[in-house]
């Protein structure tokens, strides 16, 4: 197998429920690729996630890891507890002690150089990101796993977090799935996007995505970003002013198309 992950019909329901969270999900991430999955809130991207790392059970259908796989993987939520001290440092030791030249190293690499013996409270949203990451890369991983890994950045910062993950695929040639919510900077930095709302909507290129007219009615004339995110809606219609072929369907997609809707 090339792809380094790879899910056929993947569905995921509620725990303890039949009621489903995602449901029939092909997916694939091949080496070098950067995906970005993208959707509106509670559209199952995190739950994604922690499926194709085997982190939650499958209601149907299935998940391949490539033998031997390194992930590196930053969750969307990390719980520190404040009434415990610790620097930079010793979090990078966790829960694998690691020597100080790759701690270093991977400081640096992560453009927070001479951080470690500072304490992860007093570290701005950046820098905690910047060592989030850092720890990630510990693992000399295959591929890199971020869920939001923005959340809480300004602007600047979330361009600069970008173009870091791009130096570090660069650098290492991991692949990198994220979660993001950044649509512009996604449609920048991605190879591949991903729509979800419960199933794949849509995926392609961001250049094809982009200036597909789907894309468009999916995410607000202009793409003007962040918020044209929340403007769609997949299960209403969408306008349709060039060929449906630009707009693929993951299997299950429920909504329709019409050229008069929206
Ligand atoms: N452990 C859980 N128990 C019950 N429901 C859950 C659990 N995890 C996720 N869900 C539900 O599954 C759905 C998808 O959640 P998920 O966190 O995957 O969405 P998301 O797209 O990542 O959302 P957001 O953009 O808000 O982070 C939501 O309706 C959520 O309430």
């Amino acid at each position: 197998m090339t792809a380094l992950i790879r899910s056929q019909d993947l569905t995921i329901h509620r725990p303890g429920t039949s009621e489903p969270v995602l449901s029939h999900v092909d997916f694939r991430i091949q080496p070098g690729e950067i995906v970005t999955v993208v959707g509106p809130n509670g559209s199952g991207k995190s739950s994604l996630i922690r499926a194709l790392l085997g982190h939650v059970p499958l209601a149907r259908g299935r998940v391949d890891r490539r033998a031997g796989l390194r992930i590196g993987y930053v969750p969307q939520r990390v719980q520190l507890d404040t009434a415990i001290p610790m620097t930079v440092r010793r979090f990078l030791s966790l829960p694998r002690r690691v020597p100080d030249d790759q701690a270093q190293a991977a400081l640096a690499r992560t453009g927070v150089p001479g951080l470690g013996a500072r304490q992860l409270t007093q570290l701005s949203g950046g820098q905690f990101q910047r060592v989030l990451l850092a720890r990630a890369l510990l693992s000399d991983p295959h591929l890199l796993v971020l869920d939001e890994p923005t959340q809480g950045l300004d602007q600047p910062g979330i361009v600069a977090f970008y173009r870091l993950i791009e130096d570090v695929r660069r650098q290492t040639g991991a692949a990198v799935l994220m979660v993001s919510h950044d649509l512009l900077v996604v449609m920048r930095s991605s190879d591949r996007v991903i729509c979800l709302n419960g199933h794949v909507c849509c995926e392609g290129t961001p250049q094809h995505v982009s200036t597909a007219p789907e894309y468009r009615a999916l995410f607000g004339a202009g793409a003007e970003g962040t918020l044209a995110l929340y403007r769609h809606d997949h299960d209403h219609h969408h306008d349709l002013a060039g060929p449906e072929a630009d707009h693929l369907h993951g299997p299950g997609c429920t909504h329709g198309h019409s050229p008069t809707a929206h």
